[in-house]
């Protein structure tokens, strides 16, 4: 029998290109349509590793040695092998990875209003089976739009975030003091999951949860449970959909306390809120307390501000907790930048020495640092993804509506000569303003995504990991 991808004609091909694009029909662009070719000639990889959901284990070590941490290398060299545009099973599902800017523009701008990014299947299971609520990295269409709307006006807005900043001061400097008080850090990355973790919580409870407190804390340990299986899961037959395999029972621990967890914050921060409200002594755009603000938002039942408040443990530790590793390891690396980085910090700092959001914002280098970080080490090693609900032409290639697409431009274009002048060096000089080295194209790194359905803690991370770095203040560095 013919698969549904086999039954599309070039006719239909044409006639979707037209729908879809809008095509004015100038004579190159009716030239392009009369070249579409089918979905079945994209090239990909074959054999083995095309099995569903085992195949991928071919790609990787032992057998390659590609790394499921580096899923950019693999990614790569498919893209060397095969060109822009090419399919491979991931994640149980036939997958399309876009690895050209102009097509990678397209797709984000397609279904911008409403786009759907598919449910991590880990997170959806579970919800489904426990009877938890559903958040953002979930939920698609009207109920995902529900969610977002109300959560991106508390969390976006440049003034709410400013609001926290003498929050994510207090947890940086902590954290700082904590590391000064050993005699040397073997593990970085831990250290810093605790910082982020720390910054997630503090956001989302309103208050201090003492994850610098202890080498071991609870939460932590629970949380990198909950995000390394979840990370896992992309890579392992799904049998957890089916039944509570090991795995998934190990993952259910983890989830079960972080979710009870943030159950007993809300109604806590709920029955405050009643309270304030009683005595007027609640202005839901004064203070920094956004667990408030989201239980006062009629649009917000308890259960969506629940889900929000995991999204933002889950989707806000391991992530500002990476970038702010590479960072510092480019910077420490980078002996010329972190000494221009230093002059900086040291120039704009208050004569008094503590760092104020004012002078934060005038250190325009230490945000091209970050930029350039998150293009030569992107750290969400799988990128992010769309299903368009619209056929699409790619590259010359009919995409049929509802495939799933990985968007490449942070793991693979980030490093295209042709976008960046000197891809492999670390220069944050080519953010600057009036910089001639800038991105030739500005869908060639988006690390926060991109449109309605971008990053919803963009603004907080940034802020965190500015004045983490403002506040390490490297020394400078002398030549050896
Ligand atoms: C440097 C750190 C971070 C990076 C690189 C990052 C990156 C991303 C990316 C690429 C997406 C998908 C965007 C798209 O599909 O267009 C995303 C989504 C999301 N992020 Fe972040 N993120 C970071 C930190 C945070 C923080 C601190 C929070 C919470 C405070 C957060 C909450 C979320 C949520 C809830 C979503 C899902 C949004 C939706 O689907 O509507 N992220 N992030």
């Amino acid at each position: 029998m013919l698969g549904r991808r086999h039954c599309l004609r070039l006719s239909d091909a044409i006639n979707s290109a037209l729908l879809t694009q809008r095509f004015s029909a100038t004579s190159a662009q009716t030239e392009e349509i009369r070249h579409v070719k089918p979905y079945d000639e994209i090239p990909g990889p074959t054999g083995l590793t095309q099995i569903p959901h085992i195949g991928i284990a071919f790609h990787l070590k032992p057998f390659t040695n590609f790394q499921k941490y580096r899923m950019n290398d693999l990614f790569a060299s498919l893209r060397d092998k095969y060109g822009p545009v090419f399919k491979m099973h991931f994640n149980g599902v036939e997958t399309v990875f876009v690895c050209d800017a102009d097509d990678i523009e397209k797709v984000c701008k397609a279904d911008e209003s409403n786009p759907y990014r598919a449910p991590i299947a880990l997170i959806e299971t579970y919800c489904k089976r426990e009877g938890e609520p559903k958040g953002l990295g979930v939920l698609n269409g009207e109920e995902w739009g529900a969610m977002r709307r109300p959560a991106q006006y508390n969390m976006l807005r440049p003034q709410n975030v400013q609001r926290y900043f003498p929050l994510v001061n207090d947890v940086a400097d902590d954290f700082i003091e904590k590391l000064a008080r050993k005699p040397y850090v073997p593990d970085i990355r831990k250290e810093l999951i605790g910082f982020a973790v720390e910054n997630a919580a503090y956001l989302a409870f309103n208050r201090r949860i003492g994850c610098l407190d202890f080498e071991e804390n609870e939460f932590v340990k629970q949380y990198s449970i909950f995000f390394e299986s979840i990370m896992e899961s992309f890579f392992i037959p799904p049998t957890f959909r089916i039944y509570r395999s090991k795995f998934y029972r190990k993952y259910k621990g983890s989830a079960d306390f972080i979710y009870r967890f943030v159950e007993s914050e809300v109604k806590k921060a709920k029955e405050e809120l009643i309270k304030a409200q009683e005595k007027e002594d609640f202005d839901p755009d004064k203070d920094p307390h956004l667990i408030y603000q989201l239980l006062s938002d009629k649009r917000m039942s308890p259960d969506s501000v629940k889900a929000i408040l995991v999204d933002i443990i889950n989707a806000g530790g391991e992530s500002t907790a990476s970038s702010s590793m590479f960072l510092l390891h480019h910077l420490a690396s980078n002996k010329e930048v972190q000494n221009r980085l230093y002059e900086e910090i040291n120039k704009n700092l208050p004569t008094d020495g503590i760092l104020t959001d004012a002078a934060l914002k005038q250190m325009s280098y230490l945000k091209a640092c970050l930029k350039e970080s998150f293009r030569c080490v992107y750290p969400l090693p799988l990128g992010t993804e769309r299903t368009l609900q619209e056929d699409i032409v790619l590259s010359g290639y009919l995409i049929p509506k509802n495939t799933k697409m990985g968007l490449c431009m942070n793991t693979i274009l980030a490093k295209n000569p042709d976008l960046f002048t000197d891809p492999n060096a670390f220069r944050p000089e080519r953010w600057m303003r009036d910089s001639l080295n800038r991105s030739k194209h500005s869908f060639a790194t988006l690390p926060f995504g991109f449109g309605a359905r971008s990053c919803i803690g963009q603004r907080f991370a940034e802020q965190e990991i500015h004045v983490l770095i403002a506040k390490v203040k490297l020394l400078p560095l002398k030549e050896k």
